[in-house]
């Protein structure tokens, strides 16, 4: 895949630059040019945001397992409670071209700035989370188990419902 891959530590990046990798990151951890990459695409895709009503423009994309780049961007809707996410866009592109696993992600602001994923995004995004995934936070780098710990998954209903444990693409026509 293009955008080599490297180790790093998380927690590392600041606000405006690409977030820098350091020593001790997962295997998945990407180099700073894909960082910028990512943070370029980002930008790019909140451009095309629709946000009449908060006005408050918002842009995502992610390195797939597989190299692909995948992006999305907020749209409003006049019933404020159906907006979609920026999020919600990318991981629906994710699925139409193909799924895999997310090993990197960053989210953007009107300014271009890093954005924290609201708390619906951060499950939605999880379900799809290659286990070393890192996101590009406001604070810097952050591993996926850090901004979504304990998060709900398909085995908190498999040991309720009893049902064999098929993976989620199992359960794919
Ligand atoms: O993680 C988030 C948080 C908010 N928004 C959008 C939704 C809405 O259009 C605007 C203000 O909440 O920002 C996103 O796209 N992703």
């Amino acid at each position: 895949m293009s955008g080599a891959k490297s180790c790093g530590s998380a927690g590392s990046g600041s606000a405006g630059a690409a977030p820098a990798v350091g020593t001790a990151a997962p295997a998945s951890a990407v180099d700073a040019g894909m960082w910028e990459r990512l943070r370029e695409l980002a930008a790019q895709a909140m451009e095309r945001a629709y946000a009449p009503y908060s006005h408050f423009r918002v842009g995502a994309a992610a390195l797939v397992d597989d190299g692909r780049l995948v992006s999305g961007c907020n749209v409003e809707n006049a019933g404020y409670g159906v907006t979609l996410c920026a999020e919600c866009g990318l991981v629906s592109e994710l699925v139409r071209t193909g799924g895999g696993r997310l090993v990197a992600f960053v989210c953007v602001d009107g300014a271009g700035q890093p954005c924290s994923p609201c708390g619906r995004c951060r499950q939605v995004l999880s379900e799809h989370a290659h286990p070393d995934m890192l996101l590009a936070m406001p604070s810097g780098l952050m591993p996926i188990d850090e901004v979504i710990p304990d998060r709900f998954t398909k085995a908190d209903i498999d040991r309720v419902t009893g049902a064999p444990g098929q993976s989620p693409e199992g359960d794919r026509p």
